[in-house]
């Protein structure tokens, strides 16, 4: 079992003091860094990429940097990634001709890979590439937008990819992006997720302009510990 993380997703933060924020999040106890890359073409938005990246590992972020790539064409960006300090990237198999060598890719360039399926992505997708993956993220919103609600069918997509997972024997990472709250997060942990991207769930949690996120981020995990223990 791999050890739960929580992974709040940037894009929620406020840009204008990007590297205060992140370093506040880690501080009250985030696992990684979840970093959305939206190019107004695979999704109808536009975010944040490799520069950013970099930036925030000249900041002194040590953390993983859990990086999505909501990009098509994919692999032209992969290097550029994996040089700006990019941990784990993960993609969406409709944005890459070739799954399979854009896994390569990934890998060749020193990061572990992702496959990203969208709430309509059928988890056959995996069929073939699953153990050369070290994670599965299933997204249980659209990709484009934080502050959306979790679609709820995505409970029993999660059960499906964990058996497959399992059969496979291999340490590979279970992902879920999209509406995680602290209200959800057990149910969604009981349903087989280990790693869980919340933004606006953490950022926009009331009273964290003063307190910072530490009492969101401990409520998400306890709920989780009280599931997975
Ligand atoms: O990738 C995405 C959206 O495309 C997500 O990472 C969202 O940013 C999560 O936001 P919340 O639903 O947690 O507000």
């Amino acid at each position: 079992m791999q050890p739960t993380v929580i992974a709040p997703s940037i894009l929620s933060a406020n840009f204008a003091r990007l590297g205060d924020e992140v370093d506040r999040v880690l501080a009250d106890g985030a696992d990684w860094v979840h970093f959305d890359v939206m190019d107004n073409h695979y999704v109808p938005n536009l975010t944040i990429g490799p520069l950013v990246c970099e930036a925030l590992r000249k900041h002194g972020v040590t953390a993983p940097i859990d990086v999505h790539l909501m990009v098509e064409p994919v692999d032209r960006i992969v290097p550029d990634f994996a040089k700006a300090g990019a941990s784990i990237i993960s993609f969406h198999p409709e944005a890459s001709a070739h799954v399979h060598r854009t896994i390569q890719l990934i890998k060749s360039h020193g990061c572990q890979a992702g496959l990203v399926l969208n709430p309509g992505t059928p988890v056959e997708v995996l069929d073939w590439v699953l153990d050369d993956l070290d994670m599965v993220l299933l997204m249980s919103v659209n990709p484009g937008f934080g502050g959306q609600s979790f679609i709820p069918s995505t409970l029993d997509k999660l059960r499906r990819v964990r058996q497959m997972i399992d059969r496979s024997g291999k340490p590979i990472r279970l992902e879920i992006d999209g509406g995680v709250k602290a209200e959800n997060i057990a149910e969604i942990a009981a349903a087989g997720a280990d790693s869980f991207v919340a933004g606006s769930a953490i950022f926009n949690a009331p009273g964290a302009d003063q307190h910072g996120y530490a009492e969101v981020i401990s409520r998400m995990k306890a709920a989780v510990a009280a599931v997975r223990g």
